[in-house]
C-alpha cells in the first residue's frame, strides 16, 4: 500500500486526576488546580484515512451514538483538525479524506475523552500531513482547545497546575492496577466547577517517586478531589459506585476524577484491578466498568 494512503491510527487514552485540589480562582471564572494526571490502558483510538473529500468525521464504537449529534465542526477531533490546518506551513501536505473515532470512553465523564480525542488529531494529523509543527506550537493550539488538552498531547503521567497548561513531571509511578467506573449518567464540567464552595485546598507535598502501591496510597489518601463533592451533588450516584469500587477485593483507594462523574480504584496489580472489574461488571451490568494497567 501507498504510505501516503495507508490508515495512520492514534491512541486517545483516557486521562485520571489521582488528586485534584482547587487552590485558587482566576478573575475570568477558570479555577486554578494542582492535579497529578495519569493515563490508563482504556481509551478511544483515532484513525486518518486520506482522500479526496473534505475532511470529515465518522463516529464508531460503544459511544460513538452518544455524540452523534457532535460530529461536525464542534466536535474536538473537527477543531483540533482546524487549528493544526490553520498552523501549518507551506511545505505541509493538508489532505480530506475521513476520521474514524472508536468512541469507547463514556462521554462528558471527568477522564478526558474529548480532549484526549483532541490531542490525538493533533498528533496524528501533524503526522499525516507532514505538517512539522512544533510541539510548542502544539501545546499552544492545545490550551486553546481545552484545559485538559495540554497534558493529553504526551498522554504521560504529569502534575497539572495552572488550569492546566503548566505541566511538570509526575512523580515515578509504582506497578499498579486500575479500575474505572462509570454510572451512565453525563456530568458537565462547568456545572461541577459552580458548584463547588469552601475554602482552597493547598499545593500537595509529592515524593520523586514511589516505590510501591501502599506507599503512594498512603500519600493519596491524605490528598482529595476538590471537585468529588459537588459532583455528588450534580450526580448523587457518584456516591453509589465509590462504595461500590470502595467494597472490591483487594482495592486500596477510591476517587472520583475530574469534574466526573467517573470514579477509580487503585489496586495492588493489574489481575487484582481486573478480577474485580469483572466482578462489577456482572453485579452492575448497566455501568461501563473497565479493569487493567496504566499507560
Ligand atoms: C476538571 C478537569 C480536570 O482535569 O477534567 P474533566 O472533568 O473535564 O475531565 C479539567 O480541568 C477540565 O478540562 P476541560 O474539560 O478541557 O475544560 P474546558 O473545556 O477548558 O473548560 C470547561 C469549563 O470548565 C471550567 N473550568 C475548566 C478548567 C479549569 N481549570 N477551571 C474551570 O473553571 C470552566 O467553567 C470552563 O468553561
Ligand atoms: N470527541 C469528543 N469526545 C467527547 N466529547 C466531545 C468530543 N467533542 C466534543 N465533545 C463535547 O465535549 C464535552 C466534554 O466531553 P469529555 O471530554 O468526554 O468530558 P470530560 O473531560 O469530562 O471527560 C461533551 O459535552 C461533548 O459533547
Amino acid at each position: 500500500m501507498d504510505p501516503t494512503t495507508k490508515p495512520l491510527t492514534e491512541a486517545a487514552p483516557a486521562k485520571i486526576n489521582l488528586y485534584l485540589h482547587v487552590t485558587g480562582k482566576r478573575s475570568d471564572g477558570y479555577h486554578l488546580l494542582d492535579s497529578l494526571v495519569v493515563f490508563a490502558g482504556a481509551g478511544d483510538r483515532l484513525r486518518y484515512e486520506p482522500g479526496q473529500e473534505a475532511l470529515h468525521l465518522v463516529l464508531a464504537g460503544r459511544f460513538g451514538a452518544a455524540l452523534s449529534d457532535a460530529a461536525g465542526p464542534d466536535n474536538l477531533v473537527m477543531k483540533a483538525a482546524a487549528a493544526l490546518e490553520a498552523a501549518c506551513g507551506p511545505d505541509a501536505q493538508v489532505r480530506g479524506g475521513r476520521l474514524v473515532l472508536e468512541k469507547d470512553l463514556p462521554v462528558a465523564s471527568g477522564i478526558g475523552g474529548g480532549s484526549a480525542d483532541a490531542a490525538a488529531a493533533l498528533r496524528l494529523l501533524n503526522r499525516a500531513w507532514n505538517a512539522q509543527v512544533d510541539h510548542a506550537t502544539l501545546l499552544r493550539l492545545a490550551e486553546k482547545l481545552g484545559a485538559d488538552v495540554p497534558v493529553c498531547l504526551a498522554s504521560q503521567s504529569a502534575r497539572m497546575e495552572g488550569i492546566g497548561e503548566e505541566l511538570s513531571a509526575a512523580p515515578v509511578l509504582p506497578a499498579c492496577g486500575m479500575v474505572l467506573v462509570n454510572c451512565g449518567q453525563a456530568v458537565s464540567t462547568p456545572d461541577v466547577f459552580r458548584k463547588r464552595d469552601g475554602a482552597f485546598l493547598p499545593r500537595a507535598p509529592l515524593p520523586a517517586r514511589w516505590t510501591d502501591a501502599a506507599s503512594m496510597v498512603a500519600d493519596l489518601t491524605r490528598l482529595d478531589n476538590s471537585l468529588e463533592a459537588p459532583a455528588c451533588v450534580v450526580c448523587p450516584p457518584v456516591k453509589t459506585v465509590l462504595s461500590a469500587i470502595e467494597g472490591l477485593p483487594e482495592c486500596l483507594l477510591s476517587r472520583m476524577s475530574g469534574s466526573g462523574a467517573t470514579c477509580f480504584g487503585l489496586f495492588p496489580s493489574v489481575q487484582s484491578a481486573q478480577a474485580a472489574a469483572a466482578r462489577l461488571a456482572q453485579a452492575e451490568p448497566g455501568w461501563w466498568v473497565w479493569g487493567g494497567g496504566l499507560v
